[in-house]
């Protein structure tokens, strides 16, 4: 399945209980040794009550992950058509945070991705009380100046001209390994067009490269942007990217951001594990 080209395997390991190692995922992620995908989503059972489905994810590297936005558009698409729920509402648990999932009409999918966060664990550099969430740092003789949040995943945002001129992996590789992202980082490249649309683009944590999409990237942008009063908290927010458009909605701090897009099945297929 994919979300506007950021890829998946989706796999029901509600009974199957398959174990799924990190040499495993690197093998089935492989794009001509394997499957190949930017992650593998698993659907488990879950004993919580006022969740539905345990959602995990994995990148292709093998990390597991708290968060991933496109893929909880193709979790929930893909639940309703093998049959395995009939809600139109699906509420999802993932390592850190309980999301929703609805059906709108002309197949867009809308998931409440929670509170953008800005004090956790994955982000602890703004422990630092840094005066309007903004760093910056010195890599080839250039300041970079970013922002970061949590969407439950750290994410880096840096605001920028002309993002299809930016070698964005040399960047992203670079703050993978920098001191205040002790988890690394999924880092956003975006460009404001107007008040109400971005062009996006996502170097990845974990997949190591840039993705045609990235959903928990397109929100990361939209709050920082929204909180520097870049965009409009007012309408949703057209945020173009690779592989297509999402919109994102936020009406500020204290409120949940809502993504929605569309979620697409490619193919079903079988791979035996060798004992
Ligand atoms: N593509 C996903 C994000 C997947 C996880 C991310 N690479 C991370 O390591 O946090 C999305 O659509 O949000």
């Amino acid at each position: 399945m994919h979300g506007l080209g950021n890829d998946f395997m989706v796999v029901d390991n509600r009974f199957q209980n398959i174990l799924f190692t990190v040499s495993l995922i690197k093998k089935l992620s492989h794009r001509n040794l394997g499957v190949g995908f930017d992650q593998l989503l698993l659907v488990e059972k879950v004993t919580t009550c006022n969740v539905d489905f345990l959602y995990r994810i994995f990148n292709s590297n093998g990390s597991e992950v708290e968060q991933c936005g496109n893929g909880a558009r193709c979790l929930a698409y893909f639940l309703l058509i093998k049959n395995i729920t009939k809600k139109k509402i699906i509420r999802l648990k993932t390592l850190t945070r309980n999301i929703e999932v609805s059906f709108l009409k002309s197949n867009l999918i809308q998931v409440n991705m929670g509170f953008p966060l800005f004090n956790t664990e994955d982000i602890p550099c703004l422990k630092k009380n840094v005066v309007e969430n903004c760093y910056s740092v010195i890599f080839e003789n250039t300041n970079i100046i970013f922002s970061v949040v949590s969407l439950g995943n750290p994410h880096c945002v840096i605001i920028c001209k002309n993002i299809e001129k930016i070698d964005i992996v040399r960047i992203g590789n670079f703050l993978q390994t920098y001191s205040i992202f002790p988890k690394g980082v999924n880092v956003s490249f975006v460009e404001v067009i107007n008040f109400y649309e971005i062009k996006l683009r996502v170097y990845e944590r974990g997949v190591n490269k840039e993705t045609r999409a990235c959903g928990s990237g397109a929100c990361a942008s939209v709050v920082i942007l929204i909180s520097k009063r870049l965009l409009s908290n007012e309408k949703k927010i057209k945020v173009n990217l690779p592989g297509g458009f999402l919109y994102v909605k936020w009406k500020g701090k204290n409120n949940y951001i809502y993504m929605i897009g569309l979620a697409t099945h490619v193919y079903d297929g079988i791979f035996f594990l060798k004992k």
